[in-house]
């Protein structure tokens, strides 16, 4: 759905985005990591349109980007900094977007009045930064986009609007096969609500996975012997971390989970405990296996 191909752009003689690729399936949840100045709003201003790449091609649903009303009025875009006409009070921005939409659903802002719970003959610029934020993914979700991109979306909204806001989405992405992506420093906040995660850093995507493949594909064990740790046997493994704790030997390790276990209880180890991974754990380590310094890249 949303395609890019070795997309570069400089500022200056300073590169920000760097033969970047990235690609996200229609009817997905796509999170955009990285830390700041790596470029994650940089892409995002390609993806909207706001910006002409140097080089590379960025399209959405096979189409470039680029000076395509079309596309701009299929997607809706969320961003930290938000912008409404400083006089609109809600309804009369919801009027607006009826007029400039023509998938406007007044039947859904109506219903979805239960869920804001906002006075919308309220000015928007004087609302809550919080309340606004609420207003814009009313609005939005109202628009019945195609496409939403969300940057730093859920900053400044409640833990319980947050979770209302994404259940909203999400509901979308499977009964109406939006598509997103959702820019974030924090991957615990992303964990939930992707299917997708890509980490950008020095203006290049890093690693780009599928979550579902990633959390059984790598594991960490726990496992003790009787006596010393015999030989041999973690040469045949993929280890990615080992540490020593008295006698526990903490491992984590690529692979299918049951031939580890098959080849670990060929030495008849007195403890052999599977043990739940965050995904901020699965990139450490497969950051730190390809030689990143984890710590810049993940926050
Ligand atoms: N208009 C511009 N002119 C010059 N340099 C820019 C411009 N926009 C971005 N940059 C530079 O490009 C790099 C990437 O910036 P960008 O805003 O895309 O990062 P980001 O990942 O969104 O960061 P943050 O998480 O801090 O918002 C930074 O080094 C920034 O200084």
């Amino acid at each position: 759905m949303i395609e890019v191909n070795q997309l570069s752009k400089s500022f200056g003689t300073f590169k920000a985005l760097d033969e970047l690729n990235i690609h996200v399936k229609e009817a997905s949840v796509y999170g955009l990591l990285g830390p700041n100045g790596a470029g994650k709003t940089t892409l995002i201003k390609h993806l909207i349109g706001i910006y002409r790449q140097d080089s590379g091609t960025v399209t959405i649903g096979g189409e470039p980007v680029y000076e395509n009303p079309k596309i701009k009025s299929s997607m809706v875009y969320i961003s930290d900094d938000l912008y409404f006409f400083s006089q609109y009070s809600i309804e009369e921005a919801a009027r607006f977007y009826r007029d400039l939409y023509p998938t406007w659903n007044q039947e859904r802002y109506i219903a979805l009045k239960q869920v804001f719970p906002i006075d919308v003959k309220k000015r928007i610029t004087k609302l809550s930064k919080g309340m606004q934020k609420q207003v814009a993914f009313w609005l939005g979700i109202c628009i019945m986009p195609k496409v939403m991109i969300l940057d730093e979306p859920v900053d400044g909204l409640d833990p319980v609007m947050r979770k209302k806001v994404w259940n909203l989405m999400l509901q979308d992405v499977v009964e109406r096969q939006t598509t997103i992506l959702v820019s974030s420093h924090n991957l615990r906040e992303l964990e939930d609500v992707c299917d997708h995660v890509g980490i950008l850093h020095h203006g290049k995507i890093v690693v780009e996975r599928e979550l579902d493949n990633m959390k059984s594909d790598i594991h960490k064990l726990q496992v003790a012997f009787s006596g010393e740790v015999p030989n041999g046997f973690l040469e045949e493994l993929q280890v990615l971390h080992r540490s020593e704790s008295g006698s526990i030997l903490l491992l984590i390790v690529k692979g299918d989970k049951e031939q580890l276990l098959s080849i670990i209880k060929k030495e008849n180890p007195v403890i052999l405990d599977v043990l739940p991974l965050t995904l901020e754990e699965i990139f450490i380590y497969e950051l730190g296996g390809m030689g990143y310094d984890i710590q810049n890249i993940l926050i």
